[in-house]
């Protein structure tokens, strides 16, 4: 029992590899959820609780004593990496997590033949239980009387409901980065399995969302699902006797540690590489985790769109993709990576010449690349489907003086880039094609000046504040 103040979350910031020799690498953990969590995290005494997602994880955090991967002398911070038993996390992770609740969130399901919740579902949903269990108590073990566990995301919805009832003296908060369906689409889960996840985040005392169409949307699903009583206006959900604050925490980017990041020598190294590869064309980037919702594949017919329509860029402009890998456990993304590589070569069949690689595709997980992607870019393209917020959206203005940046209107950063950005339907290729073109003829002076409000709508709330402002609701 040490620690004040607690971050708890499925990936952690790190994570190793296993060579065949046994030796483990350790390494950045990827998406969005670790870039903010691991800025507000560096050099704070707050202990951050994992899960071990893979062998080199599993080996690490067995080395270490009592999984404190601090105390095993790896450059962490406090971090306590959980040794959960690989089919229970198996289940718990790709099988509800993130093959139903993100499913359900994003509205992903072809509903003619999925989902299907039966008795295979219902040992899923046990594992789900008993990981959110295994969470729980480990928080116990480590909270100190009377502190602040700030519980992330849809891996964890169960586990606040179930700290209250082993901790009654802490104050807990959960955060969810991603999206919220409406109850209709929600109710599409086995009504037993929609209540526990809603009453498991009501067991926080505070219900953080990234944008209020997400915290509406929660609220509706309460009230519609559980009869819980809700003041929209006041933002409170009430529940069997206990209120829970729902808090809107859009969180942003630490614009000066991403600077000083991109400036580094490997950073830099990659430019160099990228500009000879690229010369003095200009440059469209997109950035994603290899995921069905980041819509990858209509962004790459819209470029294939464009490129039909405008035979006057040919040969003056490049695609840059990076698509790296995600979920790789899960049939739909490796038929989504599979889907993603042949749209490309479509593309390179039918336009690229001997003086001219109209597309560049990145299937490997390169972080200083795609910053100094970033660095180079005149245009960004992020088209999700639906997205809690998309940190990518963010980071392109702070690193590049002058991109034009293509959103999706369905991302939840829409909200704050949406005046400054070309907003579009994320299924109208169309629309997108059109939009790709706009942002690549945009005046030199236009686009400096939306690229300025844009960082500044960007850095609004770096996590450091996201995360003070929801210690501060717990007070
Ligand atoms: O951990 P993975 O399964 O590899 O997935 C990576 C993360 O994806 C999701 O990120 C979300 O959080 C971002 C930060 O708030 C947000 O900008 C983005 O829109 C979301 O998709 C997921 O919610 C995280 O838990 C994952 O770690
Ligand atoms: O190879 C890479 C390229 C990018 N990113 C980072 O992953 C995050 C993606 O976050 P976003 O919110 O856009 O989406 P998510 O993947 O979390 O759904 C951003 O901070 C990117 O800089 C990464 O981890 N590895």
């Amino acid at each position: 029992m040490s620690s004040n103040v607690l971050i708890a979350s499925n990936r952690g910031p790190v994570s190793f590899t296993l060579s065949d020799d046994g030796a483990l690498t350790m390494r950045r953990g990827g998406g969005g959820l670790v870039s903010g969590l691991s800025e507000a995290f560096k050099d704070s005494d707050m202990l951050w609780v994992c899960a071990a997602l893979s062998d080199g994880d599993r080996s690490a955090a067995r080395l270490a004593p009592g999984g404190r991967l601090d105390q095993a002398g790896y450059d962490t911070g406090r971090l306590r990496m959980l040794d959960i038993p690989p089919a229970t996390f198996h289940r718990a992770y790709n099988a509800v997590a993130n093959s139903t609740l993100w499913f359900v969130n994003h509205l992903l399901y072809n509903t003619p033949t999925m989902p299907h919740f039966d008795t295979r579902f219902r040992r899923e949903w046990a594992s789900y239980q008993e990981y959110n269990g295994a969470f729980a108590l480990a928080l116990a073990e480590e909270a100190a009387h009377g502190a602040k566990v700030m519980i992330q995301d849809y891996h964890l919805t169960l586990a606040p409901a179930m700290l209250r009832v082993e901790r009654p003296d802490v104050r807990i908060a959960h955060f969810s980065h991603t999206p919220w369906a409406p109850p209709e689409y929600f109710s599409l889960l086995p009504d037993d399995v929609a209540a526990e996840v809603l009453s498991g985040i009501l067991g926080a005392d505070h219900a953080g969302f990234l944008t209020s169409r997400w915290a509406a949307a929660f609220m509706d699903c309460c009230a519609a699902i559980l009869g819980a009583r809700v003041d929209r206006a006041g933002r409170t959900v009430t529940y069997e006797g206990r209120t829970t604050r729902v808090g809107v925490h859009g969180l942003g980017v630490d614009g000066d540690a991403l600077r000083a990041r991109a400036a580094e020598p490997d950073v830099e190294a990659r430019m160099t590489a990228l500009k000879e590869q690229v010369g003095d064309r200009r440059l469209i980037v997109r950035i994603d985790r290899t995921e069905l919702s980041k819509n990858i594949v209509r962004g790459l017919m819209a470029y294939r769109e464009f490129l039909a329509d405008h035979p006057e860029w040919h040969g003056r402009v490049v695609h840059l993709a990076f698509a790296y890998p995600s979920r790789h456990d899960l049939p739909e993304y490796r038929e989504y990576t599979a889907a993603v590589q042949r749209c490309a070569k479509e593309i390179e069949d039918a336009y690229a010449t001997e003086e001219w690689d109209p597309l560049i595709l990145n299937v490997h997980d390169d972080y200083p690349r795609s910053l100094a992607a970033y660095r180079l870019a005149d245009v960004l393209l992020v088209n999700p489907i639906r997205d809690g917020m998309n940190l990518v959206a963010k980071e392109g203005p702070i690193l590049s003086p002058r991109c034009a940046l293509v959103l999706s209107r369905e991302a939840g950063a829409a909200t704050e880039l949406g005046a400054d950005s070309l907003l579009v339907n994320p299924f109208d290729v169309s629309g997108t094609a059109a939009a790709l073109h706009e942002a690549l003829i945009m005046p030199e002076d236009e686009r400096a000046e939306r690229c300025a409000r844009l960082r500044a709508a960007a850095t609004a709330l770096p996590p450091r504040r996201w995360l003070a402002e929801q210690l501060a609701a717990l007070s």
